[in-house]
């Protein structure tokens, strides 16, 4: 990954009355990657993301997006940004069309951009309903296709599927990719780690306002994984998890050379599994 930072945070600290809610964070994301706050309710995910885009201001420390200091954004930073929060609203008695016609309009966008990513997002055929009737999937699918009309360097999208079915979750995240590939920096807050591993290029694990670790899920994964383990399922459908030792390989040796073998998996700590040991406590 080259040195190319994109968003910059250095020693971000905000507080609400006593209690801090962002205690000196230090991150930045590279150019093109997708990077994942992976945090608990109340870790800090929806502040950071409120003041890296420019809706609300720190106590100290400095967030720098597209190389302009957050609390100093000119107005056409929001013509290179995309937001996804929980409180994006849409205009429920207009028809979904032309929701993005109004946003169109704002961003001075081309309309003729809005079919296809009303086919990209798979609400072509609703695009003559009115808002109000949407299931929230769909809503959040046009939120996401709002955030994405004027083509943004960067988007940032908070809890992108909480709430959402497997089916919409799997179009979102298909759609999360496809823009990557096509440039788009990707920051994204999620309490759920199996999302952030598929997702993610490289994840901060935020507890308490502070971030724990960073890393690619992988590496964290291999960087936690203390006690090797292997999964096996010999023939006679017996399965067994086994700690790695010199008995464990000669067990292995053997079942492999009689052809009692199955399969055979390494057991890494999940990222759920790596939270827990770098903070004691749990993802939910
Ligand atoms: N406007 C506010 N006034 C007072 N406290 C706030 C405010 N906004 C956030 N907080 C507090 O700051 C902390 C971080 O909140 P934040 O919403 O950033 O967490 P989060 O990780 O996004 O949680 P969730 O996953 O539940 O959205 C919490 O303790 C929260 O109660």
């Amino acid at each position: 990954m080259t040195n190319n930072p994109i968003i910059e945070v250095k020693q971000l600290y905000k507080s609400f009355g006593n209690e801090p809610a962002l205690n000196n964070l230090d991150f930045s994301v590279e150019k093109g990657e997708i990077f994942g706050f992976l945090g608990p309710s109340g870790a800090g995910k929806t502040t950071t993301i409120k003041i890296l885009t420019g809706q609300l201001n720190q106590d100290s420390g400095s967030a720098t997006v597209l190389g302009s200091n957050s609390q100093h954004f000119k107005e056409n930073i929001y013509e290179h940004i995309g937001v996804v929060t929980h409180d994006s609203g849409l205009y429920e008695n207009l028809l979904a069309y032309n929701n993005l016609v109004t946003f169109a309009r704002i961003f001075n966008s081309d309309k003729k951009s809005i079919d296809p990513l009303l086919k990209r997002v798979g609400l072509y055929n609703d695009r003559n309903k009115l808002v109000k009737k949407f299931s929230q999937g769909m809503k959040q699918r046009l939120i996401l296709a709002r955030a994405i009309l004027n083509r943004p360097e960067i988007l940032f999208l908070d809890e992108p599927t909480n709430g959402i079915d497997p089916g919409t979750t799997k179009e979102i995240h298909k759609l999360i990719f496809e823009l990557r590939d096509s440039g788009t920096t990707i920051f994204l807050t999620t309490h759920n780690m199996t999302e952030a591993t598929k997702l993610c290029d490289r994840v901060a694990l935020l507890n308490d306002g502070k971030i724990a670790e960073i890393g690619s899920p992988q590496d964290l994964s291999l960087k936690y994984n203390k006690k090797i383990q292997f999964k096996v399922l010999l023939k006679d459908n017996e399965s067994l998890k086994l700690n790695d030792s010199e008995e464990t390989r000669g067990k292995i040796n053997w079942w492999l050379e009689n052809g009692e073998l199955q399969t055979i998996h390494s057991c890494e700590p999940t990222l759920e599994d790596v939270f827990l040991q770098v903070t004691g406590r749990k993802l939910k």
